[in-house]
C-alpha cells in the first residue's frame, strides 16, 4: 500500500507530528492549514512541504483540524483528491461519520482513525516526530469502507510506528469516554479548584499534583468541542463519578464519626463501624491502575522501583546507568525528582520485580545509596 504523497489537512500539534513521522519514514507530505503561519511553521520543523500537491496523485490524506471542522474539510478532501484514503485523527468518531453519510462523498474511501497520544500544548511548534511511536492508534472502518482504503490506513499508522487497533466507531467513542473524557474532566476539576489554593500552600506542589493535573492545561477550546462531540458516551460516565464522589464522601464522614474524640483531634486511626469504608475506595483505585496495559500495549505489568540517590554533578548519571548495564538489568522506566535541599536528585528506576534485590545489592556494592526495593509491586505507567 502506497501512501506517499500524503495530504495533511490542519497543521497543529497532531497534523504537524503526523507530517513529522512520515518525512522521517521517507513520505513525501504536503501540508495544509487555514492558517498559513501554522503551515509554514510545520514545514519549518520538518512535517513536509508547503508546495500543494497534484490532487490526482495523493494516495492519502490525513485531516486533523478540531471536531467541529473534520466533517466539512473531510468531505472537501474526499472530493479534491479523488484517489485518495482519506483519515481524520478526531477524537470522536460517530458524528462525523453520520455527517459523512448525508453527503454525497465518496465515502468508502473514508476510515476514520484517532491516535491515543497528544499532549496538553496545542500548535506545530509543539510537534513531534515520535510523538507517536508505541502509542495506540485505533482505526474505525465503517460498513462501507473499502479494504484498501482501511490497509491504507495501517501502513500510515505503521509509518508513524504506532500499535494499530481496530475498532468499531460506537464501541470507540464509548471507549474514549472512559479512558480519556472522563479522566480529562477529573483532571480539569482538580486544577480548578487550585484556582483558590493560596500561592504559599501551592509552593508545596509536588508530584502526584503534577501528574493528576497536567492534561487540564489543555486549550479549552479544543476540548469544548471533543466533549461536545461525545456528550452522549460520557454523561453515564460522570453520573457515575458523581454517585462515588457521593460515597467517597459518605465514607470519610463516617469514619469521622466512627472515630472518638480524642483520635479525631489527635489525626489517629479511628476504630469505629465506619473507619473501614474508605479502604475498599482507595483498594479500587489500585485495582483500577493496575488495568491499564503496560508499554507498547503489553498486558499490565507490575514493576519494581529502586529508588537511588544521585548527586547532581557532570556523568552521574551515566556512571549510574552503566552500574546498571553491567548488572544486567533492563531499566523499564525511570522518573527523577530533585531534592529541594540538597544537590542531589533521586532516580527512581522501574524493573523486572524478579530482577529488582539483584540490582539493588549490585547497586549497594558499587557505592550508590539505593532505597529498599519497594514491597509492594509497581503500578503501571
Ligand atoms: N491534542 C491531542 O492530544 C489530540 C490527540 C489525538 C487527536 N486529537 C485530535 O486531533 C485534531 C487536532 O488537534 P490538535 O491538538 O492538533 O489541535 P491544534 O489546535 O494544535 O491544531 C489544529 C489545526 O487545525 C487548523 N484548522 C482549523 N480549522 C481548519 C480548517 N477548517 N481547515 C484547515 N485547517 C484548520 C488550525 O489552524 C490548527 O493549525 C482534533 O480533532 C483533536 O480531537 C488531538
Ligand atoms: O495529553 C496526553 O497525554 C494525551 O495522550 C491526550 C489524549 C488522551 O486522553 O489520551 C487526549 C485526547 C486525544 O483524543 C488523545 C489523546
Amino acid at each position: 500500500m502506497t501512501i506517499s504523497p500524503a495530504v495533511v489537512i490542519g497543521t497543529g500539534l497532531v497534523g504537524a507530528s503526523v507530517g513529522c513521522a512520515l518525512t522521517a519514514a521517507g513520505h513525501r507530505v504536503h501540508l495544509e492549514d487555514r492558517s498559513l503561519s501554522h503551515a509554514r511553521v510545520a514545514a519549518g520543523v520538518g512535517a513536509g512541504t508547503l508546495d500543494p500537491a497534484v490532487g490526482t496523485e495523493v494516495a492519502l490524506v490525513v485531516v486533523a483540524v478540531p471536531p467541529n471542522a473534520l466533517a466539512p474539510v473531510i468531505i472537501d478532501g474526499l472530493h479534491r483528491f479523488p484517489y485518495a484514503t482519506v483519515t481524520d485523527v478526531g477524537s470522536v468518531k460517530a458524528g462525523v461519520l453520520n455527517a459523512l453519510w448525508d453527503s454525497d462523498a465518496d465515502v468508502a474511501r473514508y476510515v476514520g482513525s484517532h491516535p491515543m497520544a497528544g499532549s496538553q500544548f496545542s500548535g506545530p511548534v509543539t510537534a513531534r516526530a515520535d510523538l507517536f511511536t508505541d502509542r495506540t492508534w485505533v482505526i474505525a472502518p465503517h460498513r462501507k469502507s473499502a479494504q484498501a482504503a482501511t490497509d491504507t490506513v495501517r501502513e500510515l499508522v505503521r509509518a508513524c510506528r504506532a500499535q494499530e487497533v481496530i475498532m468499531d466507531v460506537d464501541v470507540h467513542d464509548a471507549a474514549v469516554a472512559r479512558v480519556s473524557h472522563l479522566p480529562h474532566l477529573m483532571s480539569v476539576l482538580m486544577a480548578g479548584r487550585l484556582t483558590e489554593v493560596p500561592a504559599e500552600q501551592l509552593q508545596l506542589a509536588g508530584q502526584g499534583l503534577r501528574d493528576v493535573t497536567r492534561i487540564a492545561g489543555s486549550d479549552p477550546g479544543l476540548w469544548q468541542q471533543i466533549l461536545g462531540a461525545n456528550s452522549g458516551a460520557l454523561l453515564p460516565e460522570l453520573r457515575a463519578i458523581q454517585d462515588q464522589l457521593g460515597e467517597l464522601i459518605k465514607a470519610i464522614e463516617d469514619d469521622r464519626a466512627g472515630r472518638p474524640e480524642p483520635a479525631r483531634r489527635n489525626g489517629q486511626d479511628g476504630t469505629g463501624a465506619g473507619a473501614s469504608e474508605l479502604r475498599p475506595h482507595l483498594e479500587r483505585g489500585v485495582a483500577g491502575t493496575r488495568r491499564i496495559p503496560g508499554k507498547h500495549g503489553a498486558a499490565p505489568v507490575q514493576y519494581r522501583r529502586l529508588v537511588v540517590e544521585i548527586p547532581d554533578t557532570p556523568g552521574a548519571l551515566s556512571r549510574l546507568f552503566a552500574g546498571v548495564g553491567q548488572a544486567g538489568v533492563n531499566v523499564e522506566d525511570i522518573a527523577i525528582q530533585h531534592d529541594p535541599d540538597r544537590q542531589l536528585g533521586y532516580l527512581s528506576l522501574a524493573v523486572d520485580p524478579d530482577q529488582a534485590d539483584a540490582l539493588s545489592t549490585a547497586m549497594t556494592a558499587a557505592g550508590w545509596v539505593v532505597g529498599e526495593p519497594d514491597p509492594s509491586p509497581d503500578l503501571p505507567d
